[in-house]
């Protein structure tokens, strides 16, 4: 009986399907060649797998090569050894199922912003009536309504940077790259586009990798962060953040597990942080 009762007991993980694995980095090496010919080895023995729907975080110290580990993943750059896959096939170089985020929004200067939206569907040759549609949907999706016409010089950060989250999101990709994109912005505008990333992951569950050197950003946002060493970079920790959504940016950061999250991972965090020099390089 008690056999027949473990077996009900097991039987809803057995059903479980196991989760699809979206993106996997296979032995990554990267090394970088200076001008004067001298090495720096960026990366070393990087291997991850990315589930599908899953909001990945990437934190480190400064330098140590999230920008490079991003640019690998998302075919931007070929790694010196090792290979990239989606859904088991091999990438290499830029593909369409991919949405890119840099640092800097990249908004074109002499484009509208319903432009600048439309963008990407220009090029993938969608007609102009059809652009039209998607892009003024997303606009006012983004709480931009009355701003289709305006400039990018004519906007704040913050709402040049929704601009450039939901010119990608208009190419509809399956896996969304972010690049330290909320950067060099204040930190309430930082809390609301965070609210718009949640909701954002929230609404269409998309596969996004996220580079911060913001511990608590990565916490607030991600289902998992996934730590790097200094250089050569390898992963120190990947941590499972257990913390229920929908979130808020602004609550997520009061809840006593919150805290006990940033704790345990900034234990780990401050020996790769603390520079030779004594500087820390990562805003807590
Ligand atoms: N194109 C390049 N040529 C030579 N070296 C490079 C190049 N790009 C990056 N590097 C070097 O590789 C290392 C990792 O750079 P990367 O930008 O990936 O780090 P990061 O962790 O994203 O840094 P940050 O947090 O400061 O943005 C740095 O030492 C950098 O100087």
């Amino acid at each position: 009986m008690k056999g027949a009762d473990n077996v009900l007991e097991l039987a809803p993980a057995l059903n479980k399907k196991p989760a699809k694995i979206k993106l996997a980095v296979k032995d990554i090496n990267h090394m970088y060649l200076s001008s004067n010919g001298k090495p720096t080895e960026c990366l070393k023995d990087i291997n991850l797998e990315i589930e599908d729907h899953k909001f990945v975080a990437i934190v480190g110290p400064s330098g140590c090569g999230k920008s490079t580990l991003l640019n690998i993943m998302s075919g931007l750059i070929k790694p010196t050894t090792g290979d990239v896959f989606i859904e088991g096939k091999p990438i290499n170089g830029i593909i369409s199922r991919i949405g890119y985020m840099s640092q800097s929004d990249a908004l074109l200067p002499w484009r509208t912003v319903i432009e600048n939206v439309a963008l990407g569907l220009e090029i993938r040759g969608i007609t102009k009536a059809k652009r039209k549609v998607i892009a003024k949907e997303l606009i006012q999706r983004a709480g931009l309504g009355g701003f289709e016409e305006s400039y990018p010089f004519e906007l704040s950060g913050g709402m040049r940077k929704r601009v450039a989250v939901i010119r990608i999101l208009a190419l509809d990709p399956e896996v969304l790259f972010m690049d330290e994109p909320f950067g060099p912005l204040d930190v309430f505008t930082r809390e609301k586009l965070q609210d718009d990333i949640l909701k954002l992951w929230q609404e269409t569950k998309k596969t996004i990798v996220f580079v911060t050197h913001d511990l608590a950003e990565a916490i607030t946002l991600a289902d998992r962060v996934i730590l790097m060493t200094s250089r050569p970079s390898t992963i120190k920790a990947i941590y499972d953040i257990p913390l229920k959504r929908p979130r808020s940016a602004v609550e997520i950061r009061f809840e006593p597990r919150f805290l006990d999250l940033h704790k345990l991972i900034w234990n780990d965090l401050r020996d790769e942080v603390i520079e030779p020099k004594g500087g820390l390089d990562i805003a807590r």
